[in-house]
């Protein structure tokens, strides 16, 4: 199984609608794959709030149709990143996945959202579902940037099914190290492939990390890219997930739903 990561550059002197045109066009160019992957919302790009409710679509608006036409005409699964949604109650920041008949098999509304009390923590609502995307040859979970960090939601993906993760993001450079450790660790202790595709460029004054990547079940990387744009395209062994989780079985050694001490608990922030 072949997958393409597009970590297309986000910069203001591109317009959105360019931009997709040419992330469509991107993806076309990847028909040789069996699943591509775009970044987190690289219509807008990730730091630019002060865009968010002026490009926000709703799941029927432009990308959505480019990014169905261009999976359908490439034939490939397409997971086509994430784009401010425009829903009744709010914006979401959502990962659409369409399946090689074009068809939009998958949402995701991001549900760790990112800035603390600012940003796209104020001006987006959070997510509540996991998803699973049922790509036949490998069922992969659905998690955006920031939810990275968040350990338990990879495991509630696996426990759904997932044999890899998908994490597009836009990942500022200044924590780039977080970034390639956490996409190794996510795939280590869950025995899953990571495919973490990142955006190039700056944004709202934010350089990007790049450095997308490629983690096989045993934490090896497989393939990552530099700081600009480009496409990574790397050889999957679905099969590879089950031999690790078979002749390494530490997933059944889980000890679910420990007693706390009885010393007082700390707050959420640890202390
Ligand atoms: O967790 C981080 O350091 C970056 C997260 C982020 O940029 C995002 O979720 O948009």
């Amino acid at each position: 199984m072949r997958a393409s990561l597009i970590q297309i550059s986000v910069n203001p002197d591109e317009t959105v609608d360019a931009r997709r045109r040419r992330a469509a066009a991107l993806v076309r160019e990847e028909a040789a794959s069996d699943l591509v992957v775009l970044p987190e919302l690289w219509t807008v790009g990730a730091f630019a709030y002060e865009s968010f409710a002026a490009e926000a679509e709703t799941l029927e608006g432009p990308t959505r149709q480019a990014m169905a036409d261009a999976a359908a005409e490439a034939r490939v699964w397409l997971h086509a990143g994430s784009l401010v949604e425009r829903a009744p109650e709010g914006l979401y920041n959502t990962s659409l996945v369409f399946s090689p008949d074009g068809e939009l098999v998958r949402t995701y509304r991001k549900i760790h959202r990112f800035g603390f009390d600012q940003g796209e923590a104020v001006l987006m609502s959070a997510g509540d579902t996991l998803a699973v995307a049922p790509c036949p040859e490998l069922p992969f979970g659905l998690a955006t940037c920031y939810d990275l960090r968040f350990p338990e939601l990879f495991r509630g993906l696996v426990d759904a099914g997932a044999r890899a993760f998908v994490v597009p993001a836009g990942w500022p450079e200044r924590r780039r190290e977080h970034w390639s450790l956490l996409a190794r660790a996510r795939a280590v202790e869950n025995q899953a492939y990571v495919l973490a595709c990142g955006t190039a460029g700056t944004h709202a004054g934010v350089e990007q990390a790049g450095h997308s990547v490629v983690v096989d079940p045993w934490g090896e990387v497989l393939a990552e890219a530099g700081r600009g744009e480009e496409v990574l395209v790397v050889e999957l062994d679905p099969a590879r997930v089950m031999t690790t989780r078979d002749q390494f079985p530490a997933l059944k050694d889980r000890v679910l739903g420990l007693p706390l001490p009885a010393t007082p608990p700390t707050d959420r922030n640890g202390r």
